[in-house]
């Protein structure tokens, strides 16, 4: 791990060089070299980008429009056979100017990403948590695949970033089951609303939906959350975002609520009372009442993920240290960060329940060590077998069960996974 910790100080080193004719095409800045040698990464993998082909999911129920998808994206849509709902595209071709991609009808995931989803068998009924939600192309899934029982809240602790989401998830309709939050994944303790009456009475539920649902639509002293409007201007206090850029350790759920940005109208939030919202704080009560599925997608220095390194092409190779180290998101290293969170997703897990843990980059210190770190500290989590993987274009990770996908022979994006059961307590 204390590779990584010095990355911020490598990246500082803003001398590029060009290897032609070499491994390395892009311009890569000398310590991002460095990083990838002193991770044991072999920096050519960024040459692969152009031959990896581009991947989209399919909404539930338009597969059956696929002819008239292709005509007006002028290419055909191969089918990924490991992966449903998954199609390939050449890597040149833009879908985001097509009508497809506006009605709402597809939207780009890359395949290691949808697999990192599948590996949680999400099943209608389930209660989700995706601790680390944003942009928010698992986040679709999830819900596409929850289809209309259950419920999904997504963390984040990026506003923007999450707003991003709440728009996507009014394109493409997917929002009644969900809640965001804008909150530090390290510390967010609240649990599903796995019915209204988990916290009152029948009755008293009944009597609070029908009214927050426009039966008393002019009781505006009501404490109640009604149906969710959006407004032109929705802003977060500039202490509140303080709090949270001041990073794990000096997030007090207790000061800084979580931040609720949007919630669907089968969320089970209207109808609750405001103050009982944070009534469902886990503290022992995970144990039964925790998310069924939760999905840790940590923040990671993105090595894996060919498309976003060459972004850096546009952005400015100067600014690859703020955007793979964000110092103000991360108080100290990035693997602590990362192990912070695959805690807290645990913690918020109930019995029986699964996680996958997830990161794009390639680098053992980010994966393997995180999770060996990780079960060490908790004797009642126990790794499972990916049991769709025998059909995936994946190999072993470094610790038995876990998968890593590598852009040179998954043709996917670069993708670490571990699923994680947790057991009764010891
Ligand atoms: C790899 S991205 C997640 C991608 C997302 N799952 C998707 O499929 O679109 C990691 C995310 O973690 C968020 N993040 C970083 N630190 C966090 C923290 N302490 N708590 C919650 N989210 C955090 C970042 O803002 C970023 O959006």
């Amino acid at each position: 791990m204390e590779i990584l910790n010095n990355i911020g100080d490598l990246l500082s080193d803003t001398k590029n060089i060009h290897i032609k004719n070499g491994t390395v095409n892009l311009p890569l800045p000398d310590a991002y070299l460095d990083f990838l040698k002193r991770n044991g990464l072999d920096p050519s993998i960024y040459d692969d980008l152009e031959s990896l082909p581009r991947y989209v999911r399919l909404k539930p129920g338009v597969e059956s429009q696929l002819g008239e998808i292709e005509a007006e994206i002028g290419r055909r849509l191969e089918k990924v056979v490991w992966l449903p709902g998954f199609f390939a595209l050449p890597p040149h071709i833009h879908i985001a100017s097509s009508n497809p991609y506006r009605q709402g009808k597809l939207y780009g995931m890359d395949a290691a990403s949808g697999a990192a989803v599948a590996a949680l068998n999400i099943v209608p009924g389930d209660h989700v948590l995706d601790l680390c939600a944003a942009p928010g192309a698992k986040l679709c899934m999830i819900l596409d695949l929850l289809s209309s029982s259950g419920s999904l809240t997504g963390v984040d602790i990026a506003r923007h970033r999450l707003a991003a989401c709440r728009t996507m998830l009014q394109k493409y309709g997917l929002g009644d089951h969900c809640r965001l939050f804008v909150a530090d994944g390290t510390s967010f303790c609240l649990l599903p609303l796995r019915t209204c009456v988990d916290l009152k009475s029948n009755s008293e539920c009944a009597l609070d939906k029908k009214k927050a649902l426009g039966g008393s639509t002019c009781d505006k002293t009501s404490d109640v959350y009604m149906e969710w409007k959006p407004r032109r201007h929705q802003k977060v206090s500039k202490n509140a975002n303080k709090a949270r850029a001041g990073g794990a350790s000096t997030f007090d759920p207790i000061k800084v609520e979580p931040e609720l940005i949007y919630y669907g109208k089968n969320s089970g939030l209207i109808g609750l009372k405001k103050s009982e919202l944070f009534r469902s704080y886990c503290e022992d009560k995970a144990f039964e009442f925790g998310y069924d599925k939760v999905l840790v997608d940590a923040e990671c220095t993105h090595d894996g993920s060919l498309k976003h390194i060459h972004k850096f092409e546009q952005w400015g190779w100067e600014t690859l240290q703020r955007r793979v180290l964000d110092a103000q998101r991360t108080t100290s290293s990035i693997t602590l960060l990362q192990l912070q969170l695959l805690t807290n997703g645990y913690r918020l897990l109930k019995v029986g329940g699964v996680l996958v843990y997830s990161t794009c980059s390639l680098t053992i210190a980010q994966n393997e060590d995180v999770v060996e770190q990780f079960l060490s500290e908790n004797p009642s989590a126990e790794l499972q077998e990916i049991h769709d993987s025998k059909h995936w274009p994946c190999s072993s990770g470094g610790i038995m069960k876990t998968l890593r996908f590598n852009p040179r022979t998954s043709r996917t994006s670069g993708l670490f996974v571990a699923k994680i059961m947790k057991k009764i307590d010891i």
